[in-house]
């Protein structure tokens, strides 16, 4: 997952550090540092300890250590030494190169432009102009700003879909849109079986009357799943199928309700019409727009103009196990200003994976 992207960030990470490692000072005061020694039969003398670490039998001598230290340093696991620190001051212009190609690998990635800027402007803000202490690994200062940078662009208006239901009036309704075959029913599938393993009761609306055998398929997963689906004819009134679902779990207290509606493209006038209609009729508590990962900044384009047709709660984004580049991901929660919810990992019931920023950012790290 996100191979791509994390290759570039690597080679970042490496022409910065590089930047930063140039321009760092040594200071010339040492710092009282523990430092791990290898136990038993390795010889006093010569302690495998950090570069940045003079000899360690100097180190003791200077701080008049105690015999009693120098001894116990054959089997001890920690002890302390002095360790010179080193600190730097970036200016704007120490890493603009850098910057430039860090925006550059980002925009290749298929992240929006303006996420990428602000990665870049936080990026800099992070380290430009204040003074920051180094330790031996230079990459740990940069990961860090880049770390921050993207959890920022990602995490916002984070909003817990369980927390939503286990508080919510039932039934809650929720609606899935978005283009054709980018794993609208599959996840509206994944969803169900996750929520009936949390001992909901779930009812599936074939709002999909569009798509010749659209409601076969998801008549094949109600089934495998174990939830009961509402379905007309082909061709019928999707609005109609919803509007059932909803009443039928009314009468039998059925805790959420999911309505699959047909893909169509966000420029087709008439089917966005229709689905601005499923959605006024059926009045549902929430919409999720879902996409495939893998289309990356389309993805991104189409979850702006559904939005402004029929405003959307949250994203999911689909086939991640496939996506090398994650610009979709990182961008679709800052352009929408609507969170991502769940992420599809995969074809299986069980590949939904609740989105945790946090989560997403140790993946690019890792
Ligand atoms: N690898 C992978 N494939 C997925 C994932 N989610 C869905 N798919 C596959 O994507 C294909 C399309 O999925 P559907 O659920 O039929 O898509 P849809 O949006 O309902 O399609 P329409 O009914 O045409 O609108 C299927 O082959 C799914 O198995 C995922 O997370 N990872």
């Amino acid at each position: 997952m996100f191979n791509k992207l994390k290759e570039k960030l690597g080679s970042f990470k490496q022409s910065i550090g590089k930047t930063i490692d140039e321009k760092a000072v040594e200071l010339k005061e040492p710092v009282e540092e523990i430092v791990e020694i290898e136990p038993a039969e390795k010889p006093v003398s010569t302690p495998e300890v950090s570069e940045n670490v003079s000899s360690f039998e100097d180190q003791l001598d200077k701080t008049e250590a105690s015999p009693s230290l120098k001894q116990k340093i054959g089997f001890a696991q920690k002890a302390k030494a002095l360790v010179f620190e080193r600190e730097v001051i970036l200016d704007g212009s120490d890493i603009e190169d850098s910057l430039w190609e860090l925006e550059m690998a980002l925009l290749e990635s298929d992240i929006a432009i303006n996420v990428a800027e602000a990665i870049v402007e936080s990026v800099k803000e992070e380290l430009v102009g204040s003074r920051k202490k180094l330790g031996k690994n230079t990459g740990e200062l940069v990961e860090n700003a880049l770390r921050s940078a993207i959890y920022k662009v990602m995490s916002a208006n984070v909003f817990d879909l369980d927390d939503y239901i286990r508080d919510a009036e039932k039934p809650v309704h929720i609606v899935f849109i978005g283009i054709n075959g980018t794993g609208k029913t599959t996840t509206i599938s994944k969803m169900a079986k996750r929520l009936k393993d949390m001992k909901y009761s779930v009812v599936i609306a074939a709002g999909d009357t569009f798509r010749a055998g659209a409601i076969d398929q998801i008549a094949i997963h109600a089934e495998r799943i174990g939830v009961k689906l509402i379905k007309h004819q082909e061709g019928g009134d999707p609005a109609a199928v919803v509007y059932d679902a909803v009443q039928h779990a009314k009468a039998h207290n059925v805790d959420v309700v999911l309505s699959d509606t047909a893909g169509r493209m966000h420029t087709n006038v008439n089917l966005m019409a229709q689905l601005e209609k499923v959605c006024r009729v059926s009045s549902p508590d929430l919409i999720i727009f879902v996409d495939e990962a893998v289309a990356g900044n389309d993805a991104v384009e189409r979850a702006q103009q559904f939005n402004t047709a029929v405003p959307i709660h949250g994203s999911i984004l689909t086939k991640t196990d496939a996506d090398s580049k994650g610009g979709a991901a990182i961008s679709i929660a800052y352009i929408t200003g609507k969170p991502i919810l769940f992420l599809g990992m995969g074809q299986g019931y069980d590949d939904l994976k609740k989105f945790d920023p946090e989560w997403f950012v140790d993946q690019l790290f890792e």
